[in-house]
């Protein structure tokens, strides 16, 4: 039933290596020796041992570094490390965590092979309980991409590193630090999540390191910052690519010493925060653009993990869509909707730019909009409907528009009503005249504006030209 378990032996000494690779495959393991540990962080992400047994003092690589790197990114993987006493010391400073055991050399043989079937016996079971204990029921999804968050999740349990969320909005960034934190040692203590994007840039430096008593104008009283609330536990640090330039230094100097000042104060204060930051953007992009701290990114980028976006994992839908009925159906306390096969098509056929959030948001939306308990194709909000996009062209401009202002955004443009007002407003005036010939007073009334208001938007777009032809035009 069981597999062989899976041994990794790393040692500069053949002679080691042969004695180790005979004595575990007579227990019945199946053994793979390296002379070294290069390639062994490489070989790890196609396959997983269920041991390593390693040496710490090998030519050309330092194995120390290497524990480290283990230990960061495969907390779960249990490693057994083979050394003399004198080396014991660094090597207990490099797992802190104390996630190791220790076999010391000279060993005997019996003695080895006890401890690397005992550590594959209780890898094995954290393993399962990790698994067990991350597919809680809210984060939900079935595809192959999805199995390697949870996987992702689960490894990184138990571990303090530094991880960088990557996905499009609505994809369940927020979600997914929330797991990393409830399932790391710092779970008792708090989560605290806080949107770069949405916090004024005047605002923001307190926010994060808190403020003195009279810092700054309406400081009345002493306010505790992010960090500090999040002592012990995590900082989730949303939009990680909005951070302004001189907060991002502000950031680095907390990574690197763990000290920070309050606006206005004098005391550095030091605190113990797991930080998780996440982006919909592309980080390195952001680097060469000279708009991202290029050290900040590599003390974030440790650990990555990548959220798809919901049309690259379209077997999920039918599965989040019921979720989220069913959970609406409570909120509302009304009876859940049920899905039937042409709505299932639809939604699976649709691109959901706004990912699990948009689901979500429709879910709610039929529940309350939805007249019988059966959902159709033509049930679904006229955005979404096939029937209304392919019959009627009217509707036609909102898709248009929301292609138009994702674009933008994806392109990092500002003040995108700056343009887009004003274009609608003369898309209007402009059919509204031609519709009159250029008769004001009739397109101001067909508008639903009062003809000064719509002579005042006529010169303010400088749509002059196109109305009343008889009137006198100018220029500037
Ligand atoms: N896999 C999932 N299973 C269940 N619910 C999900 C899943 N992914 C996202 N959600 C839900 O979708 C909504 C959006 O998720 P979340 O806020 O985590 O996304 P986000 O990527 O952080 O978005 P943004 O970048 O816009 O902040 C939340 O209500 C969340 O509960």
């Amino acid at each position: 039933m069981a597999q062989e378990p899976k041994v990794w032996v790393i040692d500069d000494d053949r002679s080691i290596r042969w004695v180790l690779d005979r004595a575990l495959r007579k227990a019945a393991m199946h053994v793979t020796c390296f002379s070294n540990g290069v390639g062994i962080l490489e070989a790890l992400q196609h396959e997983q041992p269920d041991v390593i047994l390693s040496d710490i003092r090998m030519p050309g690589i330092d194995g120390l570094d290497l524990l480290k790197q283990l230990s960061a990114r495969y907390p779960q993987l249990p490693v057994i490390i083979m050394t003399a006493h004198s080396d014991l010391d660094s090597a207990v400073s490099a797992f802190n965590s104390g996630a190791f055991e220790y076999l010391p050399k000279p060993f005997d043989l019996d003695d080895a092979v006890a401890q690397v079937t005992r550590a594959c016996r209780r890898g094995r079971e954290e393993r399962t309980e990790t698994v067990a204990a991350v597919k809680t029921p809210d984060i939900i999804g079935e595809a192959p991409a999805m199995q390697e968050v949870f996987r992702a999740i689960g490894r990184l349990a138990r571990s303090h590193i530094t991880v960088l969320i990557n996905g499009e909005s609505g994809t369940g960034k927020e979600l997914v630090a929330h797991a990393l934190h409830r399932h790391s040692p710092r779970s008792e203590r708090p989560f605290i999540a806080l949107n770069m994007a949405a916090i004024p840039r005047d605002l923001l430096e307190s926010e994060l390191f808190g403020h003195e008593r009279g810092a700054f104008t309406g400081a009345q009283a002493r306010r505790e910052g992010r960090f500090e609330q999040a002592d012990g536990g995590t900082l989730f640090l949303d939009e990680i690519g909005d951070m302004p330039a001189e907060m991002q230094t502000r950031l680095l100097r907390v990574l690197a010493d763990g000290a920070f000042y309050r606006v206005g104060g004098v005391a550095p204060l030091r605190v113990d925060v797991r930080i998780i930051a996440a982006t919909h953007q592309h980080l390195e992009t952001l680097v060469q653009q000279g708009r991202f701290r290029e050290d900040l990114f590599h003390r974030l980028n440790v650990i990555r993990i990548h959220l798809p976006a919901l049309r690259d994992r379209r077997e999920d839908i039918p599965l989040l869509m019921r979720h989220f009925l069913a959970q609406a159906a409570i909120e509302l306390s009304c009876e859940p909707k049920v899905l039937q096969p042409t709505a299932i098509e639809q939604l699976q056929r649709l691109d959901w730019p706004g990912n699990v959030r948009q689901l979500e948001n429709t879910a709610r939306w039929l529940t309350v909009m939805a007249a019988g308990k059966q959902i159709h194709a033509e049930d679904l909000p006229p955005e979404l409907n096939p029937l209304l996009a392919e019959t009627t062209d009217d509707e036609a401009w909102e898709p248009a528009l929301r292609r138009w202002a994702r674009q933008r955004l994806t392109q990092q443009q500002e003040a995108l009503l700056d343009t887009a007002l004003p274009t609608f407003e003369r898309i209007l005036i402009q059919v509204a005249l031609e519709h009159t010939a250029g008769r004001r007073q009739e397109a101001a009334r067909r508008l639903g504006w009062g003809r000064n208001t719509l002579t005042r938007k006529i010169k303010e777009l400088r749509l002059e030209n196109e109305a009343e032809p008889e009137s006198t035009t100018h220029k500037e």
